[in-house]
């Protein structure tokens, strides 16, 4: 009787000469910074919005909405708010200012520790990963040189060393967990809040995706309106211009929000500041299609985490409109993505420097005015995360007393339109769906008080 040994199937299909051994390290594809970008989301943001994420992810892979912002410097208002109409584009400002603000902020939201804040399983995954056996070598008695001898006492051996990847890695779960400290903040009521009627945004109604004409041009060239997420006015909004406000537009570039401002005629004097000279371009080149005579706008190309520091206490409206993960963005694109093995460094650091950002557009404005931050990312360590760790530097390190006013009275007010997250702790979030895909968008608003 024969026992029949069977080899396994690639040594007997693959003659051993002429073998090619695989060489991953020039081989294996890399992933591509847009997938990277995916999951990383699925990674950290699934825990957090949970039942929520399927339908924010669908979204955020989908045709994202536009709206068009009126402008009313062209000769063509009249006809172009005509023709949005009829196509049934309607005005959100005005939907919004059918409700009353003034009422709706009656209801302060206090928000405590006790407040139910939905932080769920990240933290607990934190944990796991900590928990995990430890991406280490041991430093078995090598000996060690130290200045004082005494110090050798002192000496506490080295438990773990992390190769800089693996540093990253560990940053990169810091970065992106928010835990909300032990102090409580009560938001204020924000008697400032109105909505501009000159501000005109037009955006078709839930489930409608037709999308808009290219804007027309009048008799000057000026064109008659300008397409952008209609969540990014939101910002604009929450600022409570007032007539001949002073304002500041800290990271401006292109420029769809300093174009909104514009539109409000509220302001006196805009200064719209980026520390990018391309952006800057393309920021000019949006004024000159809009805006007849740049008069009242100064552009200046500094570094916003230092203007504070050298335009003090100088403007009553600050919008810090900070460089984020800009995450539809990065699902969409491969080229310059943040999540390319090459930014990552930069990618880490963005926390800090929205920090940086903030802490700037509250020395830039005057006591008694107030301050706008946004991004266009879902993070929360980037969002309520950023607002929390300013407050508390300033309250640690300065004399500087900020408040954060209640949003929710405006949120209410363009929820027609948008589709708010109801957990957040400081500010509002405009998360994605797909019958009203605008966003991601957070502003949270801080009043200097002195
Ligand atoms: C989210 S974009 C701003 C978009 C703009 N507000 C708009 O509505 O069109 C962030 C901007 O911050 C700028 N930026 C990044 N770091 C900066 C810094 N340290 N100082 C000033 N601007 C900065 C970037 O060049 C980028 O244009």
């Amino acid at each position: 009787m024969f026992i029949r040994l069977l080899r396994p199937r690639s040594v007997l299909l693959i003659p051993k000469r002429g073998r090619v051994k695989t060489k991953w390290a020039t081989h294996k594809k890399q992933k591509l910074p847009s997938l990277l970008a995916l999951e990383h989301f699925d990674r950290f943001y699934a825990p957090m919005y949970d039942k929520l994420w399927p339908s924010i992810r669908l979204a955020l892979l989908s045709q994202q909405k536009y709206g068009a912002l009126i402008n009313n410097y062209s000769n063509n208002v009249d006809s172009a708010v005509l023709d949005l109409i009829d196509t049934g584009a309607d005005n959100f400002v005005q939907i919004a200012q059918s409700h009353k603000l003034s009422e709706a902020s009656d209801i302060v939201d206090k928000i405590g520790l006790k407040k139910d804040v939905s932080i769920p399983e990240i933290l607990e995954s934190l944990q796991k990963e900590k928990e995990k056996p430890p991406l280490v070598q041991h430093d078995d008695g090598h000996h060690v040189e130290t200045e004082l001898d005494s110090n050798l006492y002192e000496y506490m051996p080295v438990e773990t060393v992390y190769t800089e990847d693996e540093l990253l890695e560990l940053k990169e779960t810091e970065e992106n967990i928010f835990r909300p400290q032990d102090f409580s903040v009560d938001l204020i009521e924000d008697t400032s809040l109105s909505l501009p009627i000159q501000l005109k945004v037009h955006t078709f109604s839930r489930g409608n995706v037709t999308m808009f004409q290219p804007p027309k041009g009048d008799s000057h060239r000026l064109l008659d309106y300008y397409l952008l997420d209609a969540a990014s006015t939101l910002p604009v909004l929450a600022l409570g211009l007032q007539p001949r406000d002073k304002v500041l537009d800290l990271c401006a570039a292109p420029g769809g929000k300093a174009l909104t401002i514009l539109q409000t005629g509220l302001t006196d004097k805009l200064t719209c500041n980026d520390n990018s000279h391309s952006r800057l371009g393309r920021l000019k080149t949006v004024l000159n299609w809009y805006i007849p005579a740049a008069d009242k706008i100064t552009i200046l190309k500094k570094d916003g985490t230092k203007l504070g520091h050298i335009m003090t206490e100088m403007f009553d409206k600050v919008l810090v409109d900070v460089p984020c993960l800009t995450d539809r963005h990065m699902l969409q694109t491969d080229d310059n993505n943040i999540f390319s093995s090459g930014r990552k460094r930069e990618r880490l650091s963005l926390g800090d420097t929205q920090k940086q950002l903030l802490c700037s557009a509250i020395l830039a404005c005057k006591p008694g005015g107030s301050v706008v931050y946004s991004t266009c990312t879902l993070s929360p360590n980037q969002n309520d995360g950023v607002i929390q760790s300013t407050l508390e530097w300033l309250w640690e390190n300065t004399k500087i007393d900020v408040s954060v006013c209640n949003l929710k009275p405006l949120a209410d007010a363009c929820s027609k339109t948008f589709r708010f997250y109801e957990h957040c702790r400081y500010g509002q979030l405009v998360i994605p769906h797909i019958r009203a895909n605008f966003g991601p968008l957070y502003f949270a608003k801080l009043m200097r008080i002195n």
